[in-house]
């Protein structure tokens, strides 16, 4: 089956021991917390993109000099030929406060007590990891939007390297 490609970004903002998550009120991941991110446009950078899709929901200016990438993500569908490809960065200087939009409620969360419950199920197999500062790259095979069919995560050394032999 021909795999097509679509890359995202995800950003979390952090500040005082907390995490930025906003709750989706539409589309895709409706109903689930999650950082802020969405499709990278034809013409924009991955780091564009994440700037610019983190500011479309929560109103939060971020430069991209200070998004850190600390993770990439794959997730396929049974039965979709697209995979994901879900750029992960996080930041902790960043303008402005967090404001509901069209899109998403934010709200900054305890890092002892994420609402694992009311995300996408993959989250807490590799929040832990971000959340203890680690570089990873992770892999998951979905059946629908509610069972993952497996998975796999590898801890990386950097971002750069990986990306030199991921392209
Ligand atoms: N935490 C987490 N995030 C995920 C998972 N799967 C997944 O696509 N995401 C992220 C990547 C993107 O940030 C977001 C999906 O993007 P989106 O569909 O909202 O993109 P968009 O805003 O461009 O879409 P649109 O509604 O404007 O068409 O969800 C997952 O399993 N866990």
């Amino acid at each position: 089956m021909t795999i097509l490609k679509k890359v995202y970004t995800l950003v979390f903002l952090r500040k005082d021991n907390k995490i930025l998550l906003g709750l989706k009120k539409r589309g895709f991941g409706v109903n689930k917390w999650n950082g802020f991110g969405g499709k990278v446009e034809p013409n924009e950078t991955i780091l564009e993109a994440a700037a610019r899709e983190l500011k479309e929901e929560s109103c939060v200016d971020v430069k991209t000099s200070e998004l850190q990438n600390i993770a990439h993500l794959e997730f396929t569908f049974e039965g979709d030929p697209t995979m994901m490809d879900v750029r992960v960065f996080s930041a902790n200087v960043f303008q402005g406060e967090p404001k509901e939009t069209e899109e998403m409620i934010p709200k900054w969360f305890e890092l002892n007590a994420i609402p694992y419950n009311d995300m996408w199920p993959d989250d807490n197999i590799w929040f832990p990891l971000m959340l203890s500062g680690k570089l990873f790259y992770g892999i998951f095979n979905f059946k629908g939007f509610n069972t993952i069919l497996n998975y796999n995560i590898q801890e990386l050394e950097s971002m750069e390297a990986f990306y030199k032999i991921h392209k």
